[in-house]
């Protein structure tokens, strides 16, 4: 579905991701992990096109990614929730969720999702359609930045960090709808909140230093003890 080959990004003369490879399989979850700094916010503005990467790959299906610009990357199926959520503060929910949806059918034949649907599976936001963004709860504009990924029709997701700020009760409710939602659309989850990772991952890669030390299964990376605790520090 995704997939990320030998992808090398550079901040000026600073050489950040490092033969970067990683592929997200249809209907699966990838959590990518790693300490600060690791790399990982980079490798989602890679893919997006924040940050194209010098050289490698980057696939959604058999549509090349890298060099084009993040419109036509959204256009091609790569929703795209960043760090910070990023909402517009002064426009109200249902505002926030009708700019972000797409005028066309998407690329691929996937699901068109509309305002109803995302209002379905946020309830909150529909209660809360006309007030600021602004004024939301971080949790209802973390759900908010959600449902407006998701109203471009994405084929892939990528959340950068959705838990971040977040009250545990409201975190539980996230990971449950992520569960649901892994169900029909392939996800990229950058997560600092471990437990919640291994609740929803299938799949994790570990960044060291921009390289990959660990891609495999979340059961063979769970018996890893020692790449664990030397990446991540747990123990
Ligand atoms: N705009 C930038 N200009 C220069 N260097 C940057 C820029 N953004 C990030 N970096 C550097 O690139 C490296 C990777 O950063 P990145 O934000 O991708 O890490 P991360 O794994 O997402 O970390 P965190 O968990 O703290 O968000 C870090 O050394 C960081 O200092």
């Amino acid at each position: 579905m995704l997939s990320l080959e030998r992808v090398n990004a550079f901040y000026g003369d600073s050489h950040v991701l490092h033969d970067v490879s990683l592929a997200l399989s249809p209907g699966r979850l990838l959590a990518l992990l790693g300490r600060n700094g690791a790399g990982k916010s980079t490798c989602m503005h890679a893919v997006v096109g924040f940050l194209p990467p010098r050289s490698g790959r980057i696939r959604i299906g058999e549509r090349e990614l890298q060099g084009a610009a993040p419109e036509a990357i959204c256009r091609h199926g790569v929703g795209f929730v960043p760090q910070g959520r990023r909402i517009f503060p002064t426009l109200t929910v249902r505002e926030n969720l009708e700019v972000a949806a797409r005028r066309h059918a998407p690329a691929g034949g996937g699901r068109r999702w509309t305002r109803e649907d995302v209002q379905q599976i946020f309830p909150r936001l529909k209660e809360r359609e006309k007030q600021l963004a602004g004024s939301l709860s971080g949790g209802e504009q973390q759900m908010l930045a959600v449902g407006r990924a998701l109203m471009t029709s994405p084929r892939v997701l990528l959340l950068d960090e959705p838990s971040e700020g977040l009250a545990p009760q409201i975190v539980r409710e996230l990971g449950n709808v992520l569960a649901d939602l892994k169900k029909e659309i392939s996800i990229l989850l950058v997560e600092q909140n471990l437990g919640l990772a291994m609740k929803l991952a299938d799949d994790v890669v570990l960044l060291n230093t921009g390289r990959v030390v660990f891609s495999g299964s979340r059961d063979a990376f769970e018996q890893q003890q020692d790449v664990l605790q030397r990446h991540l520090g747990v123990h």
